[in-house]
């Protein structure tokens, strides 16, 4: 188990945002969480990741588990001066917390795997800005992955992308997935049920839960 959630809580000032969740995160697994506008999901996130505190419960982790996080790719400033690898090499920085962290070796070998992988060598020097959608969610997921987390966190990847892309990003949670536990935040409710062994519906709390090809 990587997570335990249990009796979770959260508010902002005293308006109740979630209320008793209770969820477990398995090793290796794909958790789909969906629901409607404002019910809560990125709160979820947010608590998980630590940015938000529980006003009641829990969150439980496994001792030394890495979280990789990626936020909605329209959150993402594609005026600034960066191109991809430069993006990509940005998550090793919490590793080292030294700028040029990404000039050593091994770090130079881990990113380009990486780009091979999320096939984005062939634009390694293109601007931030010139990229496609599909494109840039990828380099936001290759810097998500730069610490090899155990668990990889999606807010709605897929959220403006055309079908064949949201297919390709699925396509890549799903092979991630083999490795690691990803959670993904998405109203794709199709995507979910084809792709995730189980998909949550959140408004406030857990009101809908499927358990199709639960892995434990
Ligand atoms: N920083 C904040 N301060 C106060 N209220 C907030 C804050 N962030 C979110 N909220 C409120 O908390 C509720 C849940 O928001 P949240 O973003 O978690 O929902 P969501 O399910 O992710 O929505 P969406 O599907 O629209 O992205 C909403 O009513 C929102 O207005």
């Amino acid at each position: 188990m990587e997570i335990k959630i249990r009796n979770l809580s959260v508010r902002y000032g005293t308006t109740k945002v979630l209320e008793n969740i209770n969820l477990d995160i398995h090793s290796k697994s794909f958790l789909g969480i969906t629901g409607p506008n404002g019910g809560g999901k990125t709160t979820l996130l947010k608590t998980i990741l630590g940015l938000k505190q529980p006003y009641e419960g829990e969150i439980l982790k496994r001792k030394g588990l890495r979280i990789g996080y990626v936020p909605q790719h329209s959150s993402f400033d594609c005026k600034f001066p960066i191109n991809v690898t430069e993006v990509v090499s940005m998550g090793n920085f919490g590793k080292r917390m030294k700028m040029f962290a990404f000039h050593k070796k091994s770090n130079e070998c881990c990113i380009k795997k990486i780009l091979k992988e999320l096939n984005l060598y062939e634009v390694k020097n293109r601007h931030i800005g010139e990229l496609s959608g599909g494109q840039l969610q990828r380099v936001l997921i290759a810097r998500a992955l730069c610490l090899n987390p155990d668990i990889l966190i999606l807010d709605e990847p897929t959220s403006s992308l055309d079908t064949d892309t949201r297919k390709d990003i699925f396509d890549i949670l799903e092979k991630l997935s083999i490795l690691k536990s990803i959670i993904v935040v998405s109203h794709e409710k199709n995507m979910l049920k084809k792709y995730a062994d189980r998909v949550v519906c959140i408004s406030k709390t857990i009101y809908f839960d499927t358990f199709d090809r639960i892995t434990s």
